[in-house]
């Protein structure tokens, strides 16, 4: 069957979008990797599928997978790209939508500029909420990385986040550290790694290594982690301006119990169709 899909990309973090209110299809995981082979497939670092809400109160669901064919909780850029491509494909006229994940509900605004701001949700602490096997809740956990004694933070934004404080990240050992702690025993369902330069109280810079994908240029989920943490340590005030390698990203949250805000772009790309 033809399958008709949109490219996007928050800020180079990029996007296959589908739209399964008007089109039928079943993709399975090794089919999800095939289609995010950036050689042999279309190239995406998730795929984003757009479905009809299963609550009256919510206007849409929308599922997410990494390029690995995992399924996941949330994806802060992914959010962006799509309340503008259902707006885009008319699937709604509102401006302000209400959307199901699998991490939890989210609340989408898009701004006649184009931005789109996300109540991102309230961060979840506990080590079960993570999940990450630890005895108690700390704001620094110290875990043995193949001998190493590597001192994170650690916090759910609906999906599993590692926040590492490096000098500076352009020297952050990204490809080497990432993917130890990504899959590190104590991360029962593995983790998004993040590593964060604190430029000043309202500034951070960040390189994430993506749970299920590598890094990648930028990370939504990942970047309201990486302020959470910093607020919560004292290092930053409420508002932060997040510059990844795709770009900058606006951060807000208020404190503990309260919604952690995004706001950022959303970026259509070309429109494509595919025989699956
Ligand atoms: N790799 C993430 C999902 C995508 C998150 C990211 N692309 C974002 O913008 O938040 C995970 O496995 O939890």
């Amino acid at each position: 069957m033809m399958l008709h899909f949109t490219k996007m990309h928050g800020l180079g973090n990029d996007f296959m979008v589908v739209d399964l209110v008007t089109q039928r299809a079943r993709l399975d995981s090794e089919r999800i990797r095939a289609l995010a082979d950036r050689r042999f497939g279309i190239g995406f670092d998730q795929l984003l599928l757009v479905e009809p809400p299963s609550r009256p109160d919510m206007d849409f669901r929308y599922r997410i997978f990494n390029a690995d064919g995992s399924e996941v909780e949330n994806c802060g850029n992914g959010a962006r790209c799509f309340a503008r491509f259902v707006l885009d494909q008319r699937l709604t006229a509102r401006r302000e939508i209400a959307v199901q994940t699998a991490g939890g509900n989210l609340v989408l605004k898009v701004a006649e500029d184009g931005r789109v701001r996300v109540d991102m949700g309230a961060p979840r602490f506990a080590p079960g909420d993570i999940p990450l096997t630890a005895d108690d809740e700390r704001h620094a956990y110290t875990l043995d990385v193949d001998g190493e004694a590597v001192t994170m933070d650690a916090l759910s934004m609906g999906n599993p986040h590692a926040v590492i404080d490096v000098d500076n990240v352009d020297q952050a050992p990204v490809s080497t550290l990432g993917p130890r702690i990504e899959a590190h025993p104590r991360f029962p369902r593995r983790v998004n790694v993040g590593f964060m330069e604190v430029v000043s109280r309202q500034s951070v810079r960040l390189r994430v290594f993506e749970r299920g994908v590598g890094e990648t240029l930028a990370c939504g989920t990942g970047a309201c982690a990486a302020v959470v943490s910093g607020i919560r340590r004292g290092l930053l005030d409420q508002h932060v301006d997040v510059t990844l390698p795709g770009g900058t990203l606006s951060i807000e949250w208020a404190g503990p119990g309260q919604s952690v805000i995004m706001t950022g772009p959303a970026e259509r790309v070309f429109d494509g169709r595919i025989v699956i």
